[in-house]
């Protein structure tokens, strides 16, 4: 790769962040980053920030601003010679300015999925704890049903997926994203993406990317379906 490359994906719960990040990643070479699995790393390591932010997690909230700087903007720090996509980070303006304020950001990709497509996937996902692994009962079903395939270890469906939970979460996360999308759009690098399948949308993004990072070509394996 000629040039480095860093991207942030947005959207609500359950647009497909984490399932396109994946694709991204496999597709070219990049570096996953997620907001949640540093968190998970941090939780299941008991470290300080691990501990304070399983409090605000374990209520729904989202973890403060300075606890998430603190956690994410090092671990970017390690990443200087490497290409990556980050999942999760930044949620609020002020995340979005300490990130601006530490690294150059070539693209933003925003998932723009209609609220009962998003009721009806996250009905249908499970999860494995430990790992964050994501399953979806109907899109990526587990090889054997309720059973992680890595580890053996039972699936379970967090509170915050079930429909009711969903409404509230969304309208959440839309007043706190609206001002980073704004900030990004102002940038002129927000490119947003609107369909109900994730497969409708992946080859726009992996075009989009390719043309950024000609000298990387997509793996053909993942770019169908
Ligand atoms: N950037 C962030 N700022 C504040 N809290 C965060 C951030 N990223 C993650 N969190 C906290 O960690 C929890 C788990 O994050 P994670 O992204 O894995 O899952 P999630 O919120 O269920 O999102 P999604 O459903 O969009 O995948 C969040 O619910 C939130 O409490
Ligand atoms: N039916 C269907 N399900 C999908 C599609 N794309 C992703 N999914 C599944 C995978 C997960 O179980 C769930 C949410 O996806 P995710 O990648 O965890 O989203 P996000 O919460 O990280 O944004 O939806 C898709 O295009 N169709």
């Amino acid at each position: 790769m000629s040039k480095l490359f860093r991207a942030v994906i947005m959207g609500p719960p359950g647009s497909g962040k984490g399932t396109i990040s994946e694709r991204i990643a496999q597709s070219f070479g990049l570096t996953h980053l997620s907001s949640g699995d540093f968190l998970r790393e941090n939780i299941a390591a008991n470290t300080e920030a691990g501990v304070l932010a399983k409090t605000y997690i374990e209520k729904g909230l989202l973890v403060p601003d300075h606890v998430m700087t603190r956690l994410v903007l090092p671990r970017l720090g390690e990443m200087t010679r490497y290409s990556w996509v980050l999942d999760g980070f930044p949620r609020t303006l002020i995340q979005a300015k300490a990130l601006n304020s530490s690294c150059d950001l070539d693209m933003v990709i925003s998932l723009n999925i209609p609220l009962e497509t998003l009721k009806e996937r996250l009905s249908h996902r499970w999860i494995h704890p430990a790992s964050g692994r994501v399953y979806n009962m109907v899109f990526n079903p587990p090889r054997i049903q309720g059973v992680d395939d890595v580890t053996g270890e039972p699936l379970v469906q967090q509170d915050d997926d079930r429909p009711e939970a969903l409404v509230t979460r969304l309208r959440h996360y839309k007043d706190v994203a609206k001002p980073v999308i704004d900030l990004y759009k102002s940038m002129g690098i927000l490119h947003t993406f609107s369909d109900t399948e994730t497969d409708q949308i992946w080859p726009y993004i992996s075009s989009l990317i390719s043309n950024k990072i000609p000298t990387v070509r997509p793996d053909p394996r993942c770019t169908s379906p």
